[in-house]
């Protein structure tokens, strides 16, 4: 008796904020799944908006067709996380609707481009039973495990003609220009971006800094005869005194032990970060005291997230969907395809979700940022 077997079919979803590069990546593993492999692919919507929904569209060589070069995510995104799913206000956990949607759109796997966030959603499906593979993405590139992720080459490249652009207005002004940057909680992209646009100072959340130090760099750059300076800031940067605040309420969440004192502890993280938002703003006003020279701002914001991706970003893209759509068809789960080297490696979603890669203060970066006279603020 001839045996039938059917096409392995495949999920995919995209999820976090968007990232340069997503699109390639979906690509590169829906060409390799659907064109190298003989596989099926699907494309949830909005992330896991759409798997809990169940709202998917087919993908096809034609719907992956020239999206290499967009921005954005042609399956849309969302913040929503799996097991505190909001529901009319409430949260709910939608574990067991995704895995009921999952079997009976008898998938064979399902692909989460995502970040830190993405992580943890994706380690909660492997838990309950599914096939997943992770892909990171993110500009912020505070993934662990992984060299890097798509979307941080593109972020900094745009962060970095920011800065290049502030230089001439900061100089003709005589201005301290501070330039605000994304990055969360890591100082990755600031710091990239601060020593490729030779910014004068780099301030990130890995290393707490005092308004004395920044204004004594200022100081002295106006000792030798330039009377602008640019700043580059990390969206996560602290002053100690504010560093010393965060890191409190980090630990109360770190030590809580019943689940609402989580929650308190969490709310309350939330509402120190929320006080500490206008901090650019703060430092501006304070070095334009400090220093008598007149200060602006400039928040690069989601400008730094649109676009199409560099191609650097395209090539990482391509080639970790590339080795995902490898995995599904060796059958294996439950990874995260990290990039290392000039290659990919699987690695256990356990030794990542919930890990956040920060920089370290050591890192040569900083090493090099301080070796060419730049300030960090310490
Ligand atoms: N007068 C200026 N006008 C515009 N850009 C400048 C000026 N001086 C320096 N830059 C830019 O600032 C960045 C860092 O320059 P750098 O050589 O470190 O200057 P400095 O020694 O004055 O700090 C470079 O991108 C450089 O082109
Ligand atoms: O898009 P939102 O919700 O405003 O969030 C902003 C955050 O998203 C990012 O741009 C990227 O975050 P992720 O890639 O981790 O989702 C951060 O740099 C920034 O702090
Ligand atoms: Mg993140």
């Amino acid at each position: 008796m001839a045996s039938t077997t059917r096409p392995t079919r495949v999920g995919i979803l995209t999820a976090g904020g968007d990232s340069p590069g997503l699109n390639a990546a979906i690509r590169g593993f829906g060409k390799t799944a659907i064109g190298h492999y003989g596989m099926e692919l699907i494309g949830f919507r909005d992330g896991v908006t759409g798997l809990v929904e169940n709202r998917y569209e087919q993908l096809d060589g034609k719907a992956l067709s020239g999206i290499l070069t967009v921005g954005g995510t042609i399956l849309g995104t969302s913040r929503d996380k799996v097991h505190r799913y909001q529901v009319d206000g409430e949260a709910r956990d939608m574990v067991p609707v995704v895995v009921e949607n999952y079997e009976r759109e008898g998938l064979d796997a399902l692909i989460m481009l995502g970040g830190g966030g993405t992580a943890k959603n994706a380690m909660r499906l492997v838990n309950a039973g599914l096939n997943v593979i992770h892909l990171p993405k993110t500009i912020d590139n505070d993934i662990a495990m992984t060299d890097t992720t798509f979307g941080f080459a593109t972020a900094t490249e745009i962060a970095t003609d920011a800065i290049d652009r502030v230089h001439s207005t900061a100089h003709s002004h005589h201005r301290i220009i501070l330039t605000e940057i994304m990055g969360h909680r890591a100082g990755w992209l600031t710091l990239a971006a601060g020593i490729a646009g030779g910014a004068d100072i780099i301030l990130i959340p890995e290393i707490a800094y005092t308004v004395e130090s920044v204004a004594a760099t200022i100081k002295a750059r106006t000792a030798r005869g330039s009377t602008f300076s640019v700043v580059a800031v990390a969206e996560g940067a602290r002053d100690v005194n504010d560093a010393a605040d965060y890191e409190a309420a980090t630990l109360l969440v770190k030590s809580a032990k019943s689940p609402e004192a989580v929650r308190a502890a969490k709310a309350h993280l939330a509402h120190v970060e929320d006080q500490q938002r206008e901090h650019t703003f703060r430092l501006a006003r304070e070095l334009e005291a400090a220093t008598g020279l007149e200060s602006r701002v400039t928040i690069l914001g989601y400008v730094q997230r649109g676009g199409t991706p560099c191609a650097a970003d395209r090539l990482l893209a391509t080639r970790l969907g590339a080795a995902a759509a490898d995995l599904v068809a060796r059958k294996e789960f439950g990874f995260m395809v990290a990039a290392r080297g000039e290659g990919t490696v699987p690695v256990p979603l356990s030794e990542v979700a919930g890990k956040v890669k920060l920089v370290p203060t050591d890192h040569a970066w900083i090493a090099a940022a301080r070796q060419v006279g730049t300030g960090l603020g310490d």
